[in-house]
């Protein structure tokens, strides 16, 4: 049986997961897809090779009958009104990151989720589904580096638009750290303060960039990470943990390496798209298949509520300048 998906945003990764879920993964097609740029939207499908009916409103996607689960790759702050609707229709929904714009609208997800009696949200966190972050995982858990002191980690990209502000570095940009860092160490962020580097002169008024975040887990691990959206030179992930025995690294992307010239070099991706490809199709993979068994097991709302408490904190540590409490809530039986 084919699951008939949904698509509410047609923009960059709309586009992409339209095509992985029609062109590449098994067992899911797209029917319908709605953007506010209706017109871009026809000619996405155009380009995609596929015929899928296009509504003006993403409500109208959530209601067609004919749609047996949502995926949700608008803007940001227009996540937790479908994934709500979502959850009000009783369709499974794949929301990109960030659940919510806040905790508060990522905890309104988790009440209603918990409502309907079922599991129906994965949020968009794809890098636990990443083959180097699962591997940094195995070498933790295996107790292999002993028990994890240290974090250092970086979340670079070449260039950011102009409508990029200093809060979205948390919450649309280091917000998959929040997940996928809670995720690596088995941990929770107990403090964190942000600090303001020297500016770079490539950035724009509304954008104060790089930062660095600094957090205390509830273990006691130090954990910096360095945000940096206008590095100019390529799309960088970095992590590396420091343990009581040695140090593990996220693996680099693989890369042919080059000798030419009197030189020795790699190619640095400079896309998100390219970097976390594999990931991404698994993760969707996962989605469509936990539905045909009737529970899904990715990243949940609770987790996009774990990151959304984190990411507060951060946004009221950019702006007081002090080391701000994580205050997070204990996990309901719902989520075990
Ligand atoms: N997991 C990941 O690594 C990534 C996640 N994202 C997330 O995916 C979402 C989309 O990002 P991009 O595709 O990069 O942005 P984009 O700007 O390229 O595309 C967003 C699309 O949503 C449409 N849209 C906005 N409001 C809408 C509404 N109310 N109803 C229907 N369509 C609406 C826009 O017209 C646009 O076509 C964001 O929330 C972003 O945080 C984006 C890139 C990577
Ligand atoms: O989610 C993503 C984008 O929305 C965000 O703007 C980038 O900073 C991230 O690297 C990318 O993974």
């Amino acid at each position: 049986m084919t699951l008939k998906l949904g698509v509410i945003g047609t923009g960059a990764i709309g586009q992409e997961h339209i095509r992985r879920c029609s062109h590449v993964l098994q067992g899911a097609q797209v029917v319908a897809v709605s953007d506010i740029n209706v017109e871009g939207a026809r000619a996405a499908l155009q380009r995609l090779n596929i015929e899928a009916e296009v509504f003006q409103n993403g409500h109208d996607v959530i209601q067609s009958p004919d749609v047996e689960a949502v995926l949700v790759t608008s803007w940001d702050p227009t996540h937790e009104e479908f994934t709500l609707a979502a959850i009000a229709a009783g369709k499974p929904v794949f929301c990109e990151k960030p659940l919510a714009m806040s905790a508060e609208g990522c905890r309104r997800v988790v009440e209603a989720e918990m409502k309907a009696g079922k599991r129906l949200v994965q949020v968009g966190f794809m890098r636990p589904y990443d083959a180097g972050y699962r591997a940094l995982k195995k070498v933790i858990t295996d107790g292999d580096i002993g028990e994890p002191l240290m974090l250092h980690c970086a979340h670079r990209n070449p260039t950011v638009p102009e409508n990029y502000t200093t809060p979205m570095a948390i919450t649309n940009t280091l917000i998959h750290e929040l997940d996928v860092l809670r995720w690596l160490t088995n941990d929770d962020y107990k403090t964190v303060q942000v600090v303001f580097p020297r500016v770079t002169s490539k950035t724009h008024g509304q954008l104060k960039d790089p930062q660095i975040v600094l957090f205390e887990t509830r273990k006691g691990v130090r954990i910096d990470v360095e945000i940096f959206v206008n590095c100019a030179y390529g799309y960088d992930i970095q992590c590396e943990v420091v343990g009581e025995e040695g140090i593990a690294r996220l693996p680099e992307p693989s890369s042919v390496q080059l000798r030419k010239e009197a030189r020795l070099s790699n190619t640095i991706l400079v896309d998100w798209k390219d970097r976390f490809i594999e990931a991404y199709d698994v993760e969707l993979q996962a989605f469509i298949n936990d539905i045909r068994v009737g529970q899904l097991t990715g990243p949940s709302a609770w987790d996009g509520f774990a990151a959304s408490v984190a990411a507060d904190a951060c946004i009221k540590a950019q702006n007081s300048g002090a080391i701000e409490p994580v205050e997070m809530p204990p996990r309901p039986d719902f989520y075990r």
